[in-house]
């Protein structure tokens, strides 16, 4: 199966992922307040581009079927997924309405570009791959911490953890797994090309995940941001009180 392929693929970046110190912070309860809050701020802002990006998908379908899988997704982000983020910043000890406004950093713009890329270039097919490293590698985290008894009471992140393990022990197919039974049933009448542009999203997409992670936790932000904000607003501020002492 085309989806058995692409999980064999990805294997190496999902263990490295798993052992990532962000991730192992969550199962043991230790993680900087700075790297939740870094994370916060570019995830807010990760998701909402999400949402638009959905939105252009469903430009490309045609069955109501298909359309309904992406509304859900929305409404999940809108509805849901902001509990995650309060956990972190109930943990970090922040208000979270002052991390809805930073400016994506280098990863996370990347990681949006990428995912537009794939809803501009690419069929149905690519851009369920792009997207599915998303809950697919959240899902697999919290399966992992959960199978080893990182939920427990102790933990501050326990209800991060739930949050994310939850849609696989509720009787239904997780989320995922419906998306790779998907992507199944398009692989089997798509062309080697359109697979293997898939396979490539894919990939590049679950690099990315390790990549949010990795970003988070270190705070890796754009080197020169002060002269990218000049290039906004800032900069006629800073060029009228110049232009007055000249
Ligand atoms: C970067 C990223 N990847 C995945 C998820 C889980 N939907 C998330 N919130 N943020």
């Amino acid at each position: 199966m085309f989806s058995d392929d692409l999980k064999k693929m990805a294997r190496p970046i999902l263990e490295e992922i798993y052992h990532h110190p962000f991730v192992t912070g969550i199962a043991k309860g230790q993680v900087a307040k700075k790297a939740l809050i870094f994370y916060v701020e570019q995830d807010y802002r990760y998701l909402t581009e999400f949402i638009k990006i959905y939105a252009n998908a469903i430009i490309k379908l045609d069955s109501r079927q298909d359309m309904a899988f992406f509304s859900d997704a929305i409404n999940f982000i809108l509805n849901n997924e902001s509990f995650p983020h309060q956990v972190f910043c109930q943990i970090a000890d922040v208000d979270y309405k002052k991390l809805q406004h930073a400016d994506p950093a280098p990863k996370a713009y990347l990681y949006k570009s990428h995912m537009h890329q794939a809803v501009d270039t690419g069929s149905l097919l690519t851009v369920l791959a792009a997207f599915q490293p998303c809950p697919w590698t959240y899902t697999e985290i919290a399966k992992k911490q959960i199978s080893e008894g990182a939920n427990n009471q102790r933990n501050p992140f326990t209800p991060w953890i739930n949050f994310y393990g939850e849609s696989s022990d509720d009787g239904n197919e997780p989320l995922a797994n419906q998306i790779f039974l998907w992507m199944d049933r398009l692989a089997a009448r798509s062309s080697d090309k359109e697979k293997n542009q898939a396979r490539d999203f894919f990939l590049k997409s679950c690099e990315l995940e390790w990549q949010f992670w990795e970003e988070a936790y270190y705070q890796q932000d754009w080197r020169f941001k002060k002269s990218h904000s000049t290039a906004s607003g800032d900069f006629i501020k800073w060029s009228n009180s110049n232009i007055q002492k000249f």
